[in-house]
């Protein structure tokens, strides 16, 4: 497995292109089971988890075709990816694809709604928490499905068709609402979905499935109404850019002492995550071409955190954020709402000395002057990065193990860091 060494203590100093938002692209892409016609989708990242979904569409019958906006070392960025789901031919989205990322489940609604029916392996836990699929199970049978669970898979049926219904959310889930919000585009009449998740991925899902025909009102809302229409037809959407990996590059400036201009960055989709960054000493400004963020004067100080669903502070900013108070000036209680178990990260930025206490959802952080660096374990995407963001602004050496997880997530992390001044390279597997 590769691993990343990281030489701590440079100061990130430069410009950085965000990417195109991992967690928009991958429901606009299983939009494309949605209809026969093409849809393009642009400034879609170059990550694992956007080959892992590409081969499962591929496998039920999607037919790909990816060009590129530039060229690095062989392989293209900012791409384009036509999608056409003409010549879907299959409806089961196998085991062996599906546990690679939660996110094939997503192919649910509009294999269900297009075709009738769809059999999906279920996810199963992961490293963060359990992460049921009740809620997309019973808002799908809300609107007239008959769902069966056997051997490991949902079986999905609707020979009539899907019919619109009123769904109440009683959690706000980001998936849930992106399965129903598809499923219900193609249903006959009227879904009301109500507790709808707003985050800016599921608008930018809601904004696509409009170019392409769909009638949906209160987008960016927590109320969604769906007109049902008979088909849907292909359209071109540019993916949002990911506010995720700009609140990472955020707190990264802040740890390094750097000064990072975040080219792309939207301050609309940070909200709250600038207002927390701002009040912990950071000077956030909004330039022409995105963000720009340094240290106000001094060293930062601790600050307490939730997660919360949008337009809360993100639950996949918390470890990073928990990187950036381990270095503040007092203490910090970061509470996380969202996942049951996502404090991997603790024990490994301990190995840093990092002084952290943790009680059940909730982590007390006592900030000290500087980590030091330490050979440390990536366990999932967000936890991989925060143990990165905190090497480099760590004294000495760090070696980051299982970095597999950082390429589902964050795309040529390595150039783009280095670009600004980090020592950091990544050591393939022999
Ligand atoms: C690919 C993608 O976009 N992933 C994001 C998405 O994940 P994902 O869509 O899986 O997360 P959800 O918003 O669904 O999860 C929120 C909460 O609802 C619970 N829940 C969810 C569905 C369900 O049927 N039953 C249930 O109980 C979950 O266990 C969790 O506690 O939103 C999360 C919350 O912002 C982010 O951390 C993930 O990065
Ligand atoms: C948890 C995440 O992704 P997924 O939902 O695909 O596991 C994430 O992006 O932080």
């Amino acid at each position: 497995m590769d691993k990343i060494i990281i030489e701590g203590g440079q100061p990130l100093i430069g410009d950085i292109v965000v990417s195109g938002s991992k967690n928009a692209a991958l429901p606009l892409m299983t939009a494309s089971l949605l209809t026969e016609e093409t849809l393009s989708l642009s400034n879609l990242p170059q990550l694992a988890d956007i080959t892992t979904l590409a081969n499962l569409l591929e496998g039920l019958g999607v037919t790909l075709h990816m060009n590129g906006d530039a060229q690095e070392n062989g392989a293209l960025y900012g791409r384009t990816l036509d999608l056409c789901g003409g010549g879907v031919n299959d409806t089961c989205a196998p085991y062996d694809l599906v546990r690679k990322m939660r996110a094939s489940v997503l192919v649910l609604g509009p294999l269900l709604a297009r075709f009738g029916h769809a059999e999906v392996s279920l996810p199963g836990g992961c490293a963060i928490g359990t992460r049921p699929v009740d809620l997309h199970l019973s808002g799908l049978e809300a609107l007239g499905a008959q769902i069966d669970l056997e051997e490991g898979y949902i079986k999905a049926r609707a020979p009539k068709g899907l019919k619109g219904a009123e769904i109440v959310l009683p959690i706000i889930s980001v998936g849930a609402t992106e399965n129903l919000l598809m499923a219900a585009s193609l249903a006959e009449g009227q879904t009301r979905l109500i507790g709808a998740a707003s985050e800016p991925e599921v608008v930018d899902l809601a904004d696509c499935l409009v170019k392409m025909g769909a009638k949906i009102a209160g987008i960016g809302t927590s109320e969604l109404t769906i007109t049902g229409v008979s088909r849907l037809s292909g359209a071109a959407h540019r993916v949002i850019p990911d506010r995720i990996e700009a609140g990472t590059f955020l707190m990264a400036a802040g740890l390094t002492d750097g000064d990072l201009n975040l080219r792309g960055a939207r301050a609309d989709h940070l909200k709250s995550v600038i207002t927390l960054l701002e009040s912990a000493g950071l000077k956030i400004e909004a330039t022409n071409e995105g963000l720009r963020a340094r240290r106000a004067n001094g060293p930062l100080q601790g600050v307490d955190v939730m997660t919360e669903a949008y337009p809360g502070f993100p639950t996949d900013l918390q470890a990073q954020f928990m990187a950036l108070m381990a270095t503040a000036e007092g203490a910090s209680m970061v509470s996380e709402t969202i996942f049951e178990n996502r404090f991997m990260h603790v024990p490994e930025l301990m190995r840093m000395g990092a002084n952290i206490t943790v009680h059940g959802g909730t982590a007390l952080v006592r900030g000290r002057s500087r980590l030091k660096g330490a050979p440390v374990m990536a366990t999932d995407l967000r936890a991989s990065v925060s143990l990165v963001i905190a090497a480099l602004g760590a004294e000495g050496q760090s070696e980051v193990n299982r970095v597999y997880h950082l390429d589902r997530g964050y795309e040529r992390v390595e150039q783009k860091l280095a670009a600004c001044g980090a020592r950091i390279r990544r050591v393939p597997a022999e």
